[in-house]
């Protein structure tokens, strides 16, 4: 994959950060999403690269979106040949989620994020938009819990390997009603319980780094951000499991369809045999080189959210590559017009 590309990205989210932060608060989801899709399609379409999108956030709830399939950057153009590399013209795939946490935009709440993962083509699980159960856990326990086990045993697990008490971990669960039982299970063990009301991928991310006070992330959320959390914590290092649900009685949003028979016939359309296979981080984005690009919307555990200032904005985004073994948290000012000042930090 083309080094620069891993540049380039870091402009992708921010600017679908920034035009989506412009609605914070206005209680328009959709637009907060539609925006963010327009900024990261026309920047996308301004690099040197051959992208193609097989995760595209938006089918679910006939939000906006970066189309499965649709064909981005320079190199996806007729004349690529004549414009393009040999490196620019391999082909890549993308995974994107231009708004992640759409809502928490909209009531301008903490954790919302532009976000992408791209990596050679094959190189990221195209989930369906279904439904995926999802452990995280810090790379200390990677391997030793496993979602198969009861939350309890995980929990146990991830408090020996961080040799700290169950009581010191803090565990982060979706705030819906299909976790009630996870979510007195997790109490009755000891661990600390954070709801959130969207925007598990951040919290995913968030159990690779000490300091984020997130330690698990347990439960139910949607399978494409699901393979987004995948490719940044098989970069980090960390513990990612998911499991599809396609049991529309385990959901009971009536996001996924009539029926699980229905279901399982689609699932086997795309080539999934095994509806209940459980894949780890390095099956969900096993590509030989992963890059991983978030910019924090509203503020998050991760990154600052947008800022803006008369002239300009600031944002926080952080960029992972498996290639480099590096995560890098990158602090821009954006100078839209000439500002009166630009502030040190
Ligand atoms: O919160 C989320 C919403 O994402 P978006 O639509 O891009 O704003 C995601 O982080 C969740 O993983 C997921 O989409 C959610 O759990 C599924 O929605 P729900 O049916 O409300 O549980
Ligand atoms: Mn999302
Ligand atoms: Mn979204």
């Amino acid at each position: 994959m083309d080094n620069a590309i891993g540049l380039e990205i870091i402009e992708v989210v921010e600017q679908a950060a920034i035009a989506s932060a412009r609605l914070m608060g206005k209680g328009e989801k959709d637009e907060a999403d539609r925006v963010a899709v327009e900024a990261m399609r026309e920047r996308m379409n301004k690099i040197h690269m051959r992208g193609r999108i097989v995760i595209g956030e938006g089918e679910r709830d006939d939000a906006p979106m970066l189309y499965i399939g649709e064909q981005v950057g320079i190199c996806t153009r007729e004349d690529a040949q004549d414009v393009c590399n040999i490196d620019e013209l391999i082909e890549i795939d993308i995974a994107v989620d231009p708004c992640e946490g759409t809502n928490l935009v909209a009531y301008g709440q903490n954790g919302s994020m532009a976000v992408l993962a791209i990596s050679e083509k094959g190189g990221l699980f195209a989930a369906p938009d279904f439904y995926m159960n999802k452990l995280a856990a810090p790379a200390a326990a990677k391997n030793h819990v496993d979602i198969r086990k009861t939350p309890t045993q995980n929990l146990k697990i991830i408090s020996d390997c961080l040799g700290r008490s169950v009581e010191d971990l803090v565990v982060v669960v979706m705030d819906r009603p299909r976790h009630k039982d996870l979510i007195n299970e997790i109490r009755q063990a000891g661990a600390r319980v954070r709801l959130i009301s969207d925007g598990d991928v951040s919290a995913a991310i968030s159990c690779a780094f000490s300091g984020s006070n997130i330690h698990a992330l347990m439960g139910i959320g949607a399978a494409p951000e699901g393979v987004i959390s995948a490719a940044a914590m098989r970069c980090l290092g960390g513990h990612f499991q998911g499991q599809l649900i396609y049991d529309p009685a385990v959901v009971k949003t009536g996001l996924i369809g009539e029926s699980k028979e229905s279901n399982i016939a689609r699932l086997k359309e795309m080539g999934i045999t095994d509806p209940d296979k459980i894949y780890n981080a390095e099956e969900l984005a096993s590509g030989e080189t992963v890059l991983f690009a978030a910019c924090g919307i509203t503020p998050g555990t991760l990154m600052d959210g947008v800022r803006f200032f008369g002239g300009g904005a600031r944002t926080e985004s952080l960029v992972i590559s498996s290639q480099s073994k590096t995560a890098r948290f990158v602090d821009t000012i954006h100078m839209f017009d000439q500002p009166k000042s630009l502030q040190l930090n």
